[in-house]
């Protein structure tokens, strides 16, 4: 599953972590880009649905994975008056070593269909045991990642005008066999 990030030291529950920094563009202009692997939807209650795209310009926050049993929440913050943002909170008592890791929601699982298996390797893994067929690293080897594209969903309930359980991941438009060429780091 590539790269990810990992905590030096323990965290309390209910720390702030991170922000997910990147471009804020619009959901039309992230439809467009080719790459969507690092694309994390923001629905804020008021305003359209916008995107921060951490694929040229982000921060830390773009290193981290998606896990059935997550230690962080993602929770829709407005830095500033008005800018949009996306922040990562611990959503239990934390150990040092361990790997931080968030929802990443049913819609980037749903698009991924059985392309993609979860390599989170919690206990409760939602997209793994009943999955056959090609674990992400054998569909990534085989044909390149296909990328977020789409963002997780919020955590939790209340900040999103789609369900809870749906994605802010959005799914990366599919791209031609000659630019699937990049490999997981
Ligand atoms: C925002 S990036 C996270 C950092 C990524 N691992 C990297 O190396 O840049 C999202 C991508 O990480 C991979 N990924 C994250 N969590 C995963 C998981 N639980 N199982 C399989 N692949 C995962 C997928 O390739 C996904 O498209």
């Amino acid at each position: 599953k590539g790269w990810a990030v990992r905590t030096m030291q323990e965290v309390p529950r209910g720390a702030f972590l991170c922000q997910y920094f990147g471009e804020l563009i619009s959901s039309a202009e992230a439809a467009q880009r080719e790459d969507a692997a690092y694309s994390f939807v923001v629905d804020m209650q008021a305003g359209p649905e916008c995107c921060l795209d951490g694929r040229f310009y982000g921060s830390v926050g773009r290193f981290l994975n998606h896990s059935c049993q997550p230690n962080l929440v993602a929770l829709p913050v407005v830095v500033g008056h008005e800018i949009p943002g996306i922040a990562f909170f611990s959503a239990r008592a934390i150990q040092a070593g361990e790997e931080l890791a968030f929802d990443y929601g049913e819609r980037f699982w749903e698009a991924k269909g059985r392309r993609w298996a979860c390599l989170c390797k919690s206990p409760g893994c939602r997209y793994r045991p009943s999955r056959e067929g090609p674990t992400a690293d054998d569909a990534a080897a085989a044909a390149g990642d296909p990328g977020l594209g789409t963002s997780t969903s919020y955590p939790l309930r209340g900040f999103s005008r789609k369900s809870a359980r749906s994605s802010p991941l959005k799914t990366a438009p599919r791209r031609s066999a000659r630019s699937r060429r990049r490999p997981l780091r």
